[in-house]
């Protein structure tokens, strides 16, 4: 059973290796609810492969997670069921309408398609596409279409939300809209959030950050906190001062 007062995510000790490449070393991080959580790095630093062992796609094999105080490795089928997620590829069906997608979704989670007509049109209408509900989907725009993933991803009611670089080509107008309806629903519904981006204008003083570089955590807290730790005046020149690096985006 999920523990209300858990973290909606807790890692513990994770490390993982791809043949012959270590990937992540020792991470530990929570995500409590009704946090926006940015999981800041570059190409390579290690976000997807951390995302794969958090849906499961890959075995935590070293370390533990936790969604909602539910062991991935022990209870994986009731933890999965608290988690939302938007993959950095799109992952709906084009030549589906927008409702079918939706629909296809509730199927997949167990829901009664049957009942599920007043949530899929909220659904729509706060991604702003209640008018294209019978459209399929290759008619909309990049934006659009990341608007309905995160919308579908909210569908069941999961308390995790995980993104991975869902803004990536979008302009910046639509990677706004896009945060804002993100920060919204943590808020209001207090969803927990672990946004992936290598983006710094993503990051706002308020947010919770993991700074992720080549596999390790170097900084954890709050973003305010990362620029006095680095004696830095932005989150760019912070980001540039803890790395090493020159630059994220
Ligand atoms: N299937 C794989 N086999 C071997 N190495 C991999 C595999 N997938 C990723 N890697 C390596 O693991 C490291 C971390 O990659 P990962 O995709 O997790 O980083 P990322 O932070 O998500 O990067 P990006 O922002 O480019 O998606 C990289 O060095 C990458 O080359």
């Amino acid at each position: 059973m999920s523990e209300p007062d858990a973290p909606a995510l807790d890692v513990s000790g994770v490390s993982f290796a791809y043949p012959r490449r270590p990937v992540l070393d020792d991470i530990s991080f929570q995500v409590p609810a009704g946090v926006f959580c940015v999981l800041l790095g570059v190409n390579g630093a290690g976000k997807t492969t951390l995302f794969s062992l958090i849906t499961r796609l890959f075995l935590c094999r070293a370390g533990c997670i936790r969604i909602l105080g539910q062991d991935l490795a022990r209870d994986g089928h009731r933890a999965l069921a608290d988690l939302g997620v938007v993959f950095q590829q799109l992952t709906l069906d084009l030549d589906l309408s927008l409702r079918q997608n939706l629909l296809y979704h509730c199927a997949l989670h167990g829901l009664d398609p049957g009942t599920m007509g007043p949530r899929i049109r909220e659904a729509l209408a706060g991604a702003g596409l209640a008018e294209r509900a019978g459209d399929k989907v290759r008619q909309l725009s990049g934006g659009q279409r990341r608007r309905l993933e995160l919308a579908r991803a909210l569908l069941h009611g999961p308390r995790l939300l995980l993104a991975d670089e869902p803004t990536v080509g979008l302009d910046v107008r639509s990677r706004q809209a896009i945060i804002e309806q993100v920060r919204e629903t943590c808020r209001l519904q207090g969803v927990g959030v672990l946004w992936a981006t290598h983006l710094v204008d993503e990051v706002r003083p308020e947010d919770s950050v993991l700074l992720l570089h080549r596999g390790r955590l170097l900084y954890r807290g709050t973003a305010r906190g990362m620029l006095e730790a680095a004696g830095a005046e932005n989150v760019r020149e912070a980001f540039a001062r803890l790395t090493g690096e020159r630059e994220a985006a």
